[in-house]
């Protein structure tokens, strides 16, 4: 399994107290496995997805990616599982404002130590984002900032790519491919996706639909 979810609870506190989002949540993914993570607003999508990235901790629970366990790992070994093995699509694209869109599109696959130029090229092209390579992201729509992303994420071939509606600010067509790209990821180099979206269409797509609801998988 790249992914094994034990057990996990989260809560946050809020002004009307402690409210439990995750309560024993129990989840795999196999290596080159696709999911689609679905929920109503406020299910715990997103905060299951910064769990898994190692950005929060679990109350309690074990979290394993690739046989490590995120939440026994210290900052510096999170952090490096980020660097080189999972690959983050979050709804702040967290762009670096002082690069343009090739250097920001290159940024990911250097620090992993997996630049490929010919799959650059390829992520590159097929997102449509070949003709912004100077632009910086401060110049770009909240689509092709969205494109970027995604690039950024895929051309570091991450064996694990968690997405957060990677494809919210897109049109259908525009999010077919980037879709389109992310299977071929997994097909190809057993990449395996959990991916948030409230596309009904999208998540007919992928492998697996798991579904939360109060805090477990419905
Ligand atoms: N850091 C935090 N502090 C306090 N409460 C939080 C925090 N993060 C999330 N929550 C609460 O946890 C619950 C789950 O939030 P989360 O963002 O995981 O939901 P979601 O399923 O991703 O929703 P959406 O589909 O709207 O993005 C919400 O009630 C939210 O207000």
């Amino acid at each position: 399994m790249i992914l094994t979810i034990d057990g996990v609870r989260k809560s946050f506190t809020g002004p009307e107290g402690s409210v439990r989002v995750l309560d024993g949540l129990h989840l795999d993914l196999a290596a080159g496995e696709t999911l689609a993570l679905t929920g109503e607003s406020g299910s715990g999508k997103s905060t299951l997805l910064t769990l898994v990235a190692g950005l929060d901790a679990p109350d309690e629970g074990r979290i394993m990616v690739s046989g490590q366990q995120v939440n026994a790992l210290d900052d510096s070994a999170r952090a490096a599982l980020r660097r080189t093995t999972v690959g983050l699509v979050f709804q702040q694209f967290n762009l670096i404002p002082s690069l343009n869109v090739a250097a920001n599109l290159a940024f990911q696959a250097r620090l992993a130590g997996r630049l490929d130029m010919p799959w650059l090229e390829e992520v590159t092209g097929r997102l449509g984002l070949s003709d912004l390579g100077n632009r910086y992201p401060e110049q770009l729509s909240g689509g092709q900032q969205q494109r970027v992303a995604i690039g950024r994420t895929l051309a570091a071939r991450p064996a694990l790519i968690l997405a957060d509606e990677p494809t919210g600010n897109l049109d259908e067509a525009a999010a077919d491919r980037v879709l389109d790209l992310m299977l071929e990821l997994s097909r190809d180099s057993g990449a395996a996706l959990l991916m948030v979206t409230h596309s009904k269409r999208l998540a007919g797509r992928l492998d697996r639909r798991v579904h939360l609801s109060r805090g477990r998988v419905a």
